[in-house]
């Protein structure tokens, strides 16, 4: 029987930070895939039943010691305030302390309705459960902060969305689901003593030793620049940064119209709702601090003496572009085998993009192509190669100036440039299959990503960039 080790705080905290309720079984569960890998990092026990382990993550069996609840928050969406938000498909079974003390949430997106669910059917379609699965656990073998997939499951059952689909549920896992939105809802209240709670209860969790409102609001900042730089040094674009998609672990969050840039493009949006583009490549910083600032104004009610806590906490948000810019600069220096977050660096690492840009490059081949033995000939792929000597020689020079050797180079840099990225087309491909019975695919696909950053021949129709003709363009929420 599979064993989890439960150990339930959130739970503890008042009930009006959650509904207590089980999941809504389905219909024929069937397992699609487990992380056999994750679930002995965090002490759970499968077993080798596949049709008990199937019955306990689509959630018609609750396992022994979960604490079934689903979590409220709120959350500005687009910009627009929603008060009232909350898990609306997700069913939290309970957290988990595994054997390094590490404490993670289990929970089952797509686990039928609860009483967030607004209009939604509480469910999730195989689509977006796939993607979600890829795509999270790709960001694991990148090293970046994220929740992670533990388990799929079909369930048997349709899902009507704009047209019928085969309905599915994730098992996600997270340092916690405590997001800006969860401060957010109850400061909108003014339930200082919830607020309060929220806020011991995530110092704890997560930034032990900060010392109170402002020592939290710092933590997160930096958490979160970091979390930013990391994403977009991979070309990668969230999609819909509302503030209940920004996790106080500094944890990526949400995956659904998420998406890795093929072709560089500072602006580019994939998500088919972001019709301004606010969430847009090179938005994203800027989005952050904004959510950051929500955060801030969540806060206040904890101050004493308001008026000096506005400008306390202003001032603070204020340092969160400093924060991203010193994040930034290391992750494009060691983009290019440099070393330190050094404006040097980044200034180059800028000019380099600018070219790419103008050049139609693939954002992933571009760098990994000069992470290799023939950096020069990085730019015949571009759609439009324009001169890239002048650059090189200035970059080699840097090299030279920091003593880095070819060797040494290569190592670094492909290191932190990946051969792989779950590309677009490729996580379409595998959702279009799997929606017809085939989910080799996906499994393909999945597996290739456990280990990103090594070229492999049997996977460069996976590495390469997507034919014109092949290219998705837009992401769907898809819910
Ligand atoms: N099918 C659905 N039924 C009920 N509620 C839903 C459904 N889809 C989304 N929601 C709710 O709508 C809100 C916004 O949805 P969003 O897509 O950001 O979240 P999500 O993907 O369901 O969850 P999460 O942010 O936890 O990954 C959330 O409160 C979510 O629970």
């Amino acid at each position: 029987m599979p064993a989890f080790p439960f150990d339930n705080s959130y739970a503890t905290l008042p009930d009006r930070f959650y509904t207590r309720l089980a999941p809504t079984p389905v219909a024929e569960p069937e397992l699609i895939a487990v992380n056999e890998d994750l679930a002995a990092r965090l002490g759970i026990t499968l077993g080798d039943d596949r049709e008990v382990l199937a019955q306990i993550f689509a959630g018609n069996e609750v396992p022994e010691g979960a604490a079934p609840l689903a979590q409220v928050y709120a959350g500005h969406q687009f910009g627009g305030w929603s008060p009232q938000l909350g898990d609306g498909r997700a069913v939290m079974l309970g957290e988990v302390v595994a054997p390094d003390g590490a404490r993670f949430d289990v929970q089952l997106k797509g686990a039928g309705p609860t009483p967030y669910s607004r209009n939604g059917d509480g469910r999730a379609w195989l689509g977006p459960v796939l993607r979600e699965y890829i795509v999270s656990e790709a960001m694991a073998a990148y090293g970046i902060p994220t929740t992670r997939a533990l388990a799929a499951v079909s369930t048997g059952e349709t899902v009507l969305r704009e047209r019928a689909y085969p309905g599915a549920v994730l098992t996600r896992v997270a340092s916690s689901h405590i997001r800006v939105g969860t401060f957010q809802f109850f400061a909108a209240r003014i339930d200082v003593e919830a607020l309060q709670a929220l806020l011991d209860h995530t110092i704890a969790r997560h930034y032990p030793g900060a010392e109170g409102p402002l020592g939290l609001l710092n933590g997160v900042m930096q958490a979160q620049a970091e979390l930013v730089a990391r994403w977009m040094g991979l070309g990668f674009i969230h999609g819909v940064m509302n503030t209940d998609n920004m996790a106080l672990s500094g944890e990526t969050i949400d995956y659904g119209p998420c998406a890795f840039m093929d072709t560089y493009e500072a602006m580019k949006v994939f998500s088919s709702i972001d019709q301004f583009g606010r969430y847009a490549y090179a938005q994203q910083p800027q989005i952050a601090a904004w959510n950051i600032a929500q955060l801030a104004t969540a806060l206040l009610p904890l101050m004493p003496d308001r008026e000096a806590a506005i400008e306390t906490f202003t001032e603070a948000v204020n340092g969160f572009a400093a924060r991203f810019d010193a994040a930034w600069q290391g992750v494009l220096s060691a983009k290019l085998g440099l070393e330190g977050a050094r404006e040097e660096n980044a200034a180059l690492a800028f000019d380099l993009l600018a070219r790419m840009e103008q050049g139609g490059a693939d954002f992933t081949r571009s760098f990994r192509a000069l992470s290799g033995p023939e950096p020069e000939r990085a730019a015949e792929a571009w759609a439009a190669p324009g001169p890239l000597a002048a650059w090189l020689e200035t970059w080699r020079a840097r090299l030279a100036e920091e003593g880095v050797s070819e060797a040494e180079r290569m190592a670094r840099m492909q290191a932190v440039n990946p051969a792989l990225i779950p590309r677009n087309h490729r996580v379409e491909e595998a959702i279009q299959a799997a929606v017809g019975g085939d989910y080799a695919p996906f499994h393909r696909l999945n597996a290739a990503l456990r280990d990103p950053f090594n070229d492999r021949p049997e996977i460069a129709d996976l590495q390469a960039a997507p034919a014109p003709s092949e290219a998705v363009t837009r992401t769907f929420c898809g819910t």
